[in-house]
């Protein structure tokens, strides 16, 4: 079932190396067919160079296996939780990328020092803290999902334009409306870390981008009256 899904959520996979996101096997991506309910995503701990479209694993909103030889990632129930709470989401991305992990591992939510932020992220990209001992004992990759999902509903942050968070001594998640989507919003992320970390070394005083200029590099981008690049092709 879901078999073009499931080629789309490999190749996903696969490019998460190619973009130097991730070590050994650590991150994950999926996408759900909001239709059928069901989302496919990345096998636990298999290395992504040996990754095939049959080796995706096909799972339900409760998380449950529906079809797939393997464990699906074990970060399933927090990509669940995220597909049930933000409609408008269908690919995720988790990923222990060396600067957003250290902003999270930091505890600090990346402020907007810049346009390359602003073109992608309103705002700044919030860290949610660390899960409390009975949460993470309790249903942890689950909790780590109702935890994003209350800290944006708490800030009204809305999910398509903050399409990233930072888990605190843990790392990313991004998300978008399909896989391929979320990499690129995870590539972004990256990015924007590395930026600000260095502006910071180099700054030791620095302060966000002017709000005006935020505005006018995210509403360039997005919204009725974007106006960059050559529009729906
Ligand atoms: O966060 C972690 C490990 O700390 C996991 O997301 C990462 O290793 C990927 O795990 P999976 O191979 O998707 O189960």
């Amino acid at each position: 079932m879901l078999e073009e899904l499931k080629k789309l959520v490999c190749e996903a996979n696969r490019d998460l190396p190619k973009y130097g996101l991730v070590t050994f096997t650590w991150g994950n991506v999926s996408a759900l067919d909001r239709e059928c309910g069901y989302f496919v995503i990345k096998p636990s701990g298999v290395e992504y160079d040996k990754l095939t479209p049959e080796d995706m694993v096909v799972v339900d909103l409760n998380n449950k296996k529906v079809e797939g030889r393997y464990n699906p990632s074990s970060d399933t129930a927090t990509h669940a939780e995220l597909y049930k709470a933000f409609p408008e989401i269908g690919g995720i991305v988790h990923t222990h990328s060396t600067y957003a992990t250290s902003w999270a591992q930091a505890g600090r939510s990346i402020p907007c020092y810049g346009t390359t932020h602003a073109d992608y992220i309103y705002g700044e990209v919030p860290c949610v803290r660390c899960l409390f001992a009975e949460e993470i004992a309790e249903a942890y990759e689950e909790n780590t999902g109702h935890l994003i999902v209350n800290e944006f509903k708490r800030l009204c942050k809305d999910p398509v334009s903050v399409p990233a968070v930072l888990c605190q001594n843990h790392g990313p998640f991004t998300w978008g409306k399909d896989a391929k989507d979320a990499v690129h919003n995870a590539v972004v992320l990256e990015e924007v870390a590395r930026m600000a970390y260095l502006a910071e070394c180099i700054n030791h005083h620095i302060q966000p981008a002017p709000q005006e200029l935020q505005d006018k590099h995210y509403y360039r981008k997005h919204g009725a009256n974007a106006y960059y690049g050559q529009g729906e092709q």
